[in-house]
């Protein structure tokens, strides 16, 4: 697995305010759709393409256009939907798949409570979105399915991970394809499995329903 942490002024500006408890729903859900445009810039680095001949208005050339099939990008229900329309400005084309997974509050275990994607993924390259690894459960099941229905490509795109979360990534997905692009490994989990400092519930802040 490898992770990338993406090192910008611009995505540590708006992490910040996103970081601020003061931030209300509104301020937030703008701030993570933009700070998902700026990562997903860097994720896309290694996005599948071919070569193509076009004619400009004055002469023959060269390009490249997205590969056949497109991508897959697969916002985690429900905090990663807050991040699919920035994502998908930069690749309008892409198709688009969900999952519904949510962890028990107590005891941190993920289940799985929605699953809406194309059951042959063969060759698929996918770009997976939620904005918080925290222990890993939740992606760890989620690139589970992705690879048994045959994706051979996965780029995860989170706000924040905690250090707890990359390694539980890396050693069980260990020999898998699998690359994540965060704005920031922060320092730990906390007991309840709240990544310090973070920015709290992200569904809960993207949406509104905290208290
Ligand atoms: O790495 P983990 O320890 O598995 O935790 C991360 C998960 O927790 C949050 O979702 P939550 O379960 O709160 O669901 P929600 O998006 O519906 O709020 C977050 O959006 C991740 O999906
Ligand atoms: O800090 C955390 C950890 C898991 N999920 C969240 O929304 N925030
Ligand atoms: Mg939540």
């Amino acid at each position: 697995m490898r992770i990338q942490v993406v090192d910008h002024p611009l995505v540590a500006h708006k992490l910040t305010t996103l970081r601020d408890e003061r931030t209300d729903s509104p301020t937030f859900r703008r701030l993570a759709d933009e700070l998902v445009t700026l990562l997903a810039y860097e994720a896309t680095r290694e996005v599948r393409t071919e070569e193509v001949s076009i004619t400009t208005p004055v002469a023959p050339t060269k390009g490249v256009r997205l590969s056949h099939p497109r991508p897959l990008v697969v916002p985690i229900i429900r905090a990663g939907l807050g991040m699919l329309d920035g994502m998908v400005r930069l690749l309008p084309t892409a198709e688009v798949g969900f999952l519904g997974m949510v962890r028990d509050e107590d005891t941190l275990e993920v289940s799985t409570y929605a699953t809406r994607m194309p059951e042959d993924l063969s060759g698929r390259q996918v770009y997976v979105l939620d904005p918080m690894l925290a222990t890993g459960g939740t992606l760890v099941a989620a690139i589970r399915v992705l690879v048994e229905r045959g994706v051979d490509d996965v780029t995860v795109i989170c706000l924040l991970a905690a250090p707890e979360g990359v390694a539980l990534l890396e050693n069980e997905l260990a020999d898998l394809p699998v690359r994540v692009v965060t704005a920031s490994v922060d320092e730990r989990l906390n007991e309840h499995g709240f990544i310090i400092p973070g920015l709290g519930d992200a569904g809960d802040r993207l949406y509104g329903t905290a208290g």
